[in-house]
């Protein structure tokens, strides 16, 4: 169970058959204007103050702080505050994220305060926000992505870079599925243990004398907007030798969450939209929803720009032991966020065709699952 929507009704719903259209909500993930917003929309901004949501982790407020200075950069004659709230995730880092189930409990303060007005926008690491927005909340922005692989990153002194030169039975420390199943397929010699808490967190759970860990896998976007870059030792994407993991939907991008029909804001936002995270982060997020995904099946994904306008997404979804596995690709053309739902939607069929769908069965009937693990 991950997303609102998912929370209300859908157990039953047949998302899995091949023979469905595309659902119409998918289609006002991203606010159709926002990917054609142009300078000349401009013209009404105010020089009201502009209010920023976050979380308030480190990352989560470095991240809000990246965003402060793009829109100041754009707009200096508006003036912005950063809010930083504690969510109930945040508050409840001993209790396993899939006790709670929902991913929106990272980010359901949040929006109560959007929707009443106290806050203009939220920034969110796009990865965490569920695949249905709750009602009257949309994207009014993706941003150009960071790295959005996953890398390796060693214990404090030892020697080894890779997974690869890991002795029998070393412990990688992940709470998500995603990465676990997909690891333990290639490296079946090693071990694998839950870690919580923001990075900051783990990396110190990771180095502590007397810790459990000999390594961690995390997202690399995280860790270079941390500063640590140098501690990245491995990356993990399908075209690195030893790599061969696909990442989570809408790693590395972050994405700015707005009151639908806010068009003031919208077009605030305007400078900072990147099209091509924003195509890519669309289709990744629509073959997810119609999967029935949520954060709590291992789906994996790779997109690559060929070219302008034409998109390869690679996507994987694994059985929570690791040991059964679909996989498919698809190079398309995508030059709106409509193609982009479109094309997400395909790569689901066809994974559901290959057989997906057992495997998606198997993991809904033993819920609760284990969330990819929303602290940032
Ligand atoms: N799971 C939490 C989370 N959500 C977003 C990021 C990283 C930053 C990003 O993807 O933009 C992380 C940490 C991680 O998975 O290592």
């Amino acid at each position: 169970m991950a997303t609102h929507e998912q929370l209300e009704s859908t157990s039953s719903r047949p998302v899995l058959d091949p023979t469905l259209t595309m659902q119409d909500e998918s289609s006002k993930d991203v606010a159709p204007s926002a990917a054609f917003k142009r300078k000349s929309d401009e013209a009404n901004i105010t020089a009201d103050t502009i209010h920023i949501g976050t979380r308030k982790s480190a990352l989560a407020v470095i991240q809000a702080e990246m965003v402060l200075a793009e829109l100041k950069k754009a707009h200096p004659e508006t003036q912005y505050e950063i809010h930083a709230m504690s969510t109930m995730g945040d508050k409840n880092q001993v209790t396993a994220l899939h006790e709670f189930g929902a991913k929106s409990l990272w980010t359901h303060e949040l929006e109560a305060q959007l929707l009443e007005g106290k806050l203009d926008l939220i920034v969110h690491c796009l990865k965490d926000m569920p695949t249905q927005l709750p009602p009257k909340c949309t994207i009014g922005c993706i941003m150009e992505r960071e790295d959005p692989r996953d890398c390796v990153i060693m214990k404090k002194g030892l020697e080894y870079k890779t997974l690869l030169e890991l002795p029998e039975g070393s412990v990688v420390g992940t709470s998500s599925v995603r990465r676990s199943a997909q690891v333990k397929r290639k490296y079946p010699h090693l071990k694998f243990k839950d870690v919580r808490g923001n990075v900051g967190t783990r990396l110190n759970k990771l180095d502590a004398a007397d810790g459990e860990y000999t390594c961690l896998i995390l997202a690399a976007a995280g860790i270079i907007r941390m500063n640590w870059k140098d501690r990245i030792t491995q990356y993990l994407d399908s075209k690195t030798v030893g790599g061969g993991l696909l990442h989570a939907v809408g790693q590395g991008a972050l994405a700015i969450e707005i009151r639908e029909g806010d068009e003031k804001t919208l077009n605030v936002l305007a400078e900072l939209i990147n099209e091509d995270s924003t195509f890519a982060g669309t289709a990744e997020r629509s073959l997810m929803r119609t999967l029935e995904g949520g954060c709590s099946v291992p789906i994996g994904v790779e997109t690559t720009w060929i070219e302008k306008g034409k998109l390869l997404m690679k996507a994987i979804v694994v059985s929570l032991d690791g040991t059964e596995s679909v996989e498919a690709e698809r190079l398309g053309e995508v030059l709106n966020v409509r193609d982009a739902d479109e094309f997400g939607w395909e790569l689901a069929q066809d994974l559901v065709k290959k057989g997906a769908a057992k495997i998606l069965e198997a993991i809904n009937l033993n819920r609760p699952v284990i969330a990819e693990g929303g602290g940032a």
